[in-house]
Order: C-alpha cells, then sequence, then structure tokens
C-alpha cells in the first residue's frame, strides 16, 4: 500500500513512502493541521518499500473449541459475532457510537468498550482481524482491542495488526477486570472437573483453580467458555469470567476475584489490569491540555548503538517512554550481518514500538520524531491520545 509520488502524508502513513520528504497531515480541521506540517522538510531517501506491504492474511482458527462455541449457539437472541465472511449487520441507528471488540457480550473487552463509551451499540467479532475490517467497512465508528495485561505482558498479535491495517489510536482504557468462577445454577465448586476460560485469564487464577485440582481448558475469550457451558448445561464444568458473563448466560457466581488470590494479606493487590486501545478510522486532532500519549513503531538499520541512538531522541527532550516492543518484521525477518561474512552471521530484523508521554502538538515530540527519522528507514505514527490516568 505505498504512497510513491505523493507528497501528502496522512497520521498512518509510513514516513519512508514518502519520496519528497516533505510532510504534512491530512486532517479534516485545516487550522489545526497547521501544527504539524513542521514535521516538513526531512528527507528520506532509504526505503521506498513499506514493510507494512502484506496483505492482512485471515487468521488461522486456532482454539476449534472456541469455533465451536459460536456454532453451538442455542441462546439465539444474543448478536452473532461478525466475522470477515458475514458482514450483513443492520446500519448503525446514528445515535450510537457502534465499537467492535473481539469476543462475545459479556467479555471484558466488551465491558473496555462500555467503560470508555457507556452508551455505545458493542459490536462482537469472531476475531481480531475483524475488529479492525468492521470499522475499516464502516460497520463500526471504533474498534477496541486488548493491548497488554497485567500478567501476560503484550498482545503480540495485536501489535502486528495494529501495523497491517490502517487504523489510528485515538485513545486507551485501563481495565481492572474482577477474574469470578461461575457455573450452572446449583452446581458447588466441589463438583466441577473442568474449568474453561481465556488463557490469560487462566493464568491469573493459577493459583486459585490448582488448589482446586480441576483441568484447564483454554478458549478464546471469557463470555465464549461462560455462554458453551450454559448452552450446553455443563454440570461439571466451571468458567472464569466477569460477573456480566454470569448474568448474561445465567450461570452463578461461585468465587469472586479469583485472580487475587495468590496475593498476601498486606499486599495491595490492583488486581488483574487490561490495556485496551480504541482505534478509529480519523486521527485525533493532538492537543496540549491534557497529558497525551504517542504510539509510534519504526524501523533501524544495523550498527552499533542504533537503539540506543533512538532512545535517545527521546531522553534528550525529557520525553518519558511508556512502552517498548519489538517484533519480527516478517517480510524480512533475517539480516545478514556483514558483507564479509559467509551468509553464515543472521539474526532478526525487528520493528520497534514505542509509547511516549507528549503530544504531537507539542514541539519537543515533532523535533524528537524529526531526529529519529534521520535515522529510522522506517516510521509510522500509530496515534495521539489522551493518556488514561487513571484505572
Ligand atoms: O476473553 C475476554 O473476555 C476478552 O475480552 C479477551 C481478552 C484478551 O483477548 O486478552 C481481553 C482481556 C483479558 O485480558 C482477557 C482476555
Amino acid at each position: 500500500m505505498a504512497l510513491k509520488g505523493t507528497a501528502v502524508l496522512s497520521w498512518g502513513d509510513s514516513w519512508s513512502n514518502n519520496p519528497s520528504g516533505f510532510v504534512s497531515i491530512r486532517v479534516k480541521n485545516l487550522n489545526t493541521a497547521r501544527n504539524f506540517v513542521c514535521f516538513g522538510g526531512f528527507s528520506s531517501n532509504k526505503a521506498t518499500k513499506s514493510v507494512e506491504d502484506e496483505n492482512p492474511a485471515k487468521p488461522t482458527i486456532e482454539n476449534v473449541v472456541s469455533r465451536g462455541l459460536y456454532k453451538d449457539l442455542s441462546l439465539t437472541s444474543l448478536p452473532k459475532p461478525l466475522s470477515v465472511a458475514d458482514l450483513t449487520v443492520t446500519p448503525n441507528n446514528e445515535k450510537k457510537v457502534r465499537i467492535s471488540f473481539k469476543g462475545l457480550p459479556g467479555s471484558y473487552s466488551e465491558e473496555a468498550a462500555l467503560k470508555a463509551y457507556p452508551k455505545c451499540e458493542t459490536l462482537p467479532c469472531d476475531e481480531f482481524e475483524d475488529v479492525f475490517k468492521a470499522v475499516e467497512l464502516w460497520l463500526a465508528d471504533k474498534a477496541v482491542l486488548p493491548i497488554e495485561n497485567s500478567s501476560g505482558g503484550s498482545i503480540h498479535r495485536n501489535y502486528d495488526l495494529l501495523l497491517r491495517h490502517r487504523l489510528h489510536i485515538m485513545g486507551e482504557v485501563q481495565l481492572v477486570s474482577d477474574l469470578c468462577l461461575l457455573a450452572m445454577p446449583g452446581i458447588r465448586t466441589e463438583q466441577l472437573k473442568r474449568v474453561l476460560s481465556h488463557p490469560q485469564a487462566l493464568a491469573s487464577s493459577d493459583v486459585f483453580l490448582s488448589k482446586l485440582g480441576v483441568a484447564v481448558e483454554n478458549v478464546d475469550d471469557t463470555a465464549g467458555a461462560a455462554q458453551y457451558v450454559a448452552s450446553n448445561r455443563l454440570m461439571d464444568v466451571g468458567v472464569i469470567a466477569s460477573a456480566r458473563a454470569a448474568e448474561i448466560y445465567g450461570l452463578n457466581i461461585l468465587a469472586n476475584r479469583v485472580q487475587a488470590s495468590f496475593s498476601l494479606p498486606f499486599f495491595d493487590d490492583p488486581g488483574y489490569i487490561t490495556r485496551f486501545l480504541v482505534l478509529a478510522r480519523d486521527p485525533m486532532i493532538p492537543k496540549t491540555d491534557k497529558p497525551f500519549k504517542t504510539s509510534i513503531v519504526f524501523t533501524l538499520d544495523e550498527g552499533p548503538g542504533v537503539l540506543f541512538k533512538a532512545l535517545a531522541v527521546f531522553a534528550l527532550r525529557e520525553i518519558n517512554l511508556t512502552k517498548i516492543e519489538s517484533r519480527p518484521q516478517r517480510k524480512k525477518p533475517l539480516r545478514v550481518v556483514d558483507d564479509s561474512n559467509t551468509g553464515n552471521a543472521k539474526y532478526f530484523d525487528y520493528l520497534f514500538y514505542i509509547d511516549f508521554e507528549a503530544s504531537m502538538a507539542e514541539p519537543r515530540a515533532q523535533s524528537a520524531l524529526g531526529h529519529l527519522q534521520e535515522f529510522a528507514p522506517f516510521l509510522r505514527i500509530l496515534g495521539c491520545y489522551p493518556m488514561e490516568t487513571s484505572v
């Protein structure tokens, strides 16, 4: 999806695709756009091919159990999750913002969407890829996507998808999840033989579950697990999911806050926190009236200290980094270290994702990115958005 031959670069475009080196921002409000034209003038004559050129692939269906959940639904009143091949959703009534998320109603992702937009209409999707597609195809206004959680760390698949799609990050939501053990009405904890949930939720409830001595089984999302148990009336199977999922699928809550069972009495356990991103087709106009964060992705050439140099552009300007993540470049995973060797010395080539605490409306952020672009062959701004300062 290269933009060769154009001098206008939108927020989601890679700077490496801009042959003129002059950068302006394609935004609706032209007055505000003036703030960002100062990105222009940095020449970029390095890579001309975007690292994102590959077409988004249809995601593999890794979890057959979970797919089965959606097929076996007997609770037909619930919205059917959207998949790429199934785009028959009713048009938005224009009053409510419609948010796509992965999972079924009652999942933590839906809870995050409702936290960000309490009056929104939520659109369940089968796969993360579909969550992006729903917005790209105007079936949803925004998407809510988990990006990291306090127990498992980064959700790598979503870092990859952020680059492969052209949506913009326009917000973040931090959700403290209360993981509950659910079961069919009338069932006691001792009767459970198996517990189903999302792998992260199971991992976070590990101590609690091993005390119960039950087998655990991964499924795609917590609410999907609740629906499966409810619709199949599984009497010896428990679920780790939200209280809201219990309500929606008619299950009982046998235990609350099962993620906290390992904490010592004096330890103030903040719980199981997931950070979600809010994505939209259009970028948010950066301001300086509240704390903003900017997310970028870039590549670096080989050489001693290049990552150190890249990080220094922020340190020099007193810009705090909140996150750094690296992912292998799919199209170019291996690199020959130098010409003199026999070709054996190869290692992975990486994309670096950084979140920093500054607004693109601030000169220090613009100058840091201008500096970074001097030696980063590829650089893309994923979004500039208000920071979530509380959970
Ligand atoms: O299973 C859910 O309830 C989800 O919303 C999915 C998901 C995820 O994909 O990471 C989101 C938040 C929690 O970290 C656990 C699972």
